[in-house]
């Protein structure tokens, strides 16, 4: 199973159903918490003893955890400063147990008590977690801004303090350099707008019951490498008729590199064979970069203009590069009457935008994979990702098509049933291009071995994340480029 994302309430039923069935006391599951937190941080980074670790902790259950932290790293040695952030009198139940269990807490209770943390090299923030809603105000806004403005190297518990589980931040927020969060990672760390305060996170496992928060209801699942389970060994007997025939329809004058690139992900997937369309000046560019791949032409020098019967292909590819004139759209509009699975990209998406009929075109076997400018194109513009993603789910549901829809958390929707899908894999090196028509090129090259739609759209952008990872291993974030991608699929 993908593992399932669920709000912050279903998040505090998990907690409570795992209390009640293992069983476990609140404050023994707070100190697991609190030594799994502990546990992933020291692997994670090396803290010299001598450092000055300033921990700021809450009023409710996410301070109790900062209060266990300071206690654990206390006795194994290190130098930790615990602050309690008053914005309650009265501490939750297991706050103020772990608070009992410290000495020298100094107390905030307002701007006058502010530290200045000179020597301070590393802030553990503690101050709210999945309970926290709405924004920041007064005095513990302005403390969060404080901290923030410290420029330090900050590693927030579970959440960013005072960024809502669910949703966007909005007010003061916590700056974190890295997010540990208990389990699962929130909806709200796959949301654009938050990347600023969550940095990179990392899941934790603190022993939550594992069946009941898969049984939870909710249709938001992590993109991870579970998809290995969806991919298909090859047959020892079978022969490259085995895999598809793909179509690539591709490129103009001046951007015929998009169909190469788009060529060859649909032969690193496996595709059996790859034909691409390209205008006649393509020719010669393709049969050197790709000899694998067979090349065919439009009676045009610089556009694909005519219409191509596509009986013989078994998956189409089409949109990198084909520019917007009218001849390339009614190419477009006669492969959607085709009814050909058809993964539909960039310029192509472009032109649907263009013309409400192509839209009405759409079918079951479309992958579209928009990024977010493309998108807005079609359905108009969102002022939040949940808003987009709103209009992502109703556009699915309406045209009953697999959306891609690109970003550093690429979300997948599917028709059938509704899943929304978050890829994981993948790195901010991919954000250069050419990078989504080698993805492209990868989703026909898997539809043409028979996955459903919504498989290849999910093995594919899994895969072509990890390949920009292992890509920019080598060659780093800055230096890689979409050619590197292909080199290092590996499926
Ligand atoms: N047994 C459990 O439930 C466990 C909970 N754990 C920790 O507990 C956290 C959740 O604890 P809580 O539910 O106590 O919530 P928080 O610790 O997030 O604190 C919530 C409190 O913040 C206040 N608050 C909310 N919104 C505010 C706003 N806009 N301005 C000012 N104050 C606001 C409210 O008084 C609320 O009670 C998790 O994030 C996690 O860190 C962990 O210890 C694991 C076990
Ligand atoms: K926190």
């Amino acid at each position: 199973m993908f593992n399932k994302i669920i709000t912050a309430s279903q998040m505090k039923l998990a907690d409570a159903f795992t209390m009640q069935s293992e069983p476990i006391s609140s404050i023994d599951l707070m100190e697991r918490a609190s030594h799994a937190f502990v546990d992933a941080i020291l692997h994670s980074i090396s803290i010299d003893q001598t450092k000055e670790i300033a921990i700021f902790c809450g009023s409710g259950n996410n301070g109790g955890d900062g209060f266990a932290v300071t206690r654990i790293l206390q006795e194994r040695g290190y130098n930790v400063n615990a602050y309690l952030v008053q914005f309650r009198t009265d501490l939750s139940q297991d706050c103020q147990k772990n608070f009992n269990r410290l000495t020298n807490v100094e107390v905030i209770d307002g701007t006058k008590d502010f530290p200045s943390l000179e020597g301070t090299d590393i802030i553990i923030d503690a101050i709210f977690g999945y309970g926290f809603k709405g924004k920041t105000r007064g005095w513990v806004a302005d403390l969060i801004q404080h901290i923030n403005e410290l420029d330090k190297l900050v590693y927030a518990i579970d959440t960013p303090s005072g960024l809502e589980s669910d949703g966007i931040g909005k007010g003061q927020v916590i700056k974190a350099k890295e997010t540990y969060c208990f389990q699962r990672p929130k909806l709200a760390f796959f949301l654009p707008e938050n990347g600023e305060f969550i940095g990179d996170w990392k899941s934790v496992n603190i022993g939550l019951n594992e069946q009941y928060i898969q049984e939870i209801d909710s249709k938001l699942f992590m993109l991870n490498d579970h998809v290995k389970t969806l991919v298909q060994p090859r047959q020892r007997q079978s022969h490259k008729g085995t895999y598809g025939h793909v179509l690539i329809i591709a490129g103009a004058y001046g951007k015929i590199g998009a169909s190469v690139l788009a060529t060859k992900g649909a032969l690193r997937t496996g595709a059996g064979l790859v034909t691409t369309l390209t205008p006649r000046c393509g020719y010669q560019i393709l049969q050197s970069t790709v000899p694998e791949a067979m090349c065919i032409t439009d009676e045009n020098e610089k556009i694909i203009a005519t219409p191509i019967d596509t009986s013989r292909f078994s998956v189409v590819g089409i949109g990198p590069g084909i520019g917007v004139e009218k001849e390339t759209k009614k190419v477009l509009k006669n492969i959607l009457k085709q009814h050909r699975p058809t993964v539909i990209d960039a310029d192509a998406l472009n032109l649907i935008s263009s013309d409400e009929k192509l839209l009405k075109l759409l079918h079951p076997n479309c992958v579209l994979t928009p990024h977010i400018k493309e998108f807005d194109r079609i359905v108009g513009q969102s002022k939040t990702s949940l808003e987009r993603f709103e209009k992502q789910r109703k556009f699915v549901e309406e045209h009953e098509c697999v959306v891609v829809l690109k970003d550093a958390y690429t979300s997948i929707i599917s028709p059938i049933t509704g899943n929304q899908y978050f890829n994981t894999s993948g790195c901010s090196g991919m954000a250069t291009g050419g990078s989504g028509d080698v993805l492209t090129g990868m989703i026909t090259g898997l539809l043409a071995q028979g996955y459903s739609p919504i498989d290849a759209a999910l093995i594919g952008v899994y895969y072509h994340g990890v390949a920009g990872q292992a890509a920019a291993e080598i060659r780093g974030e800055n230096g890689m480029i979409a050619s590197d991608i292909l080199d290092f699929i590996r499926l």
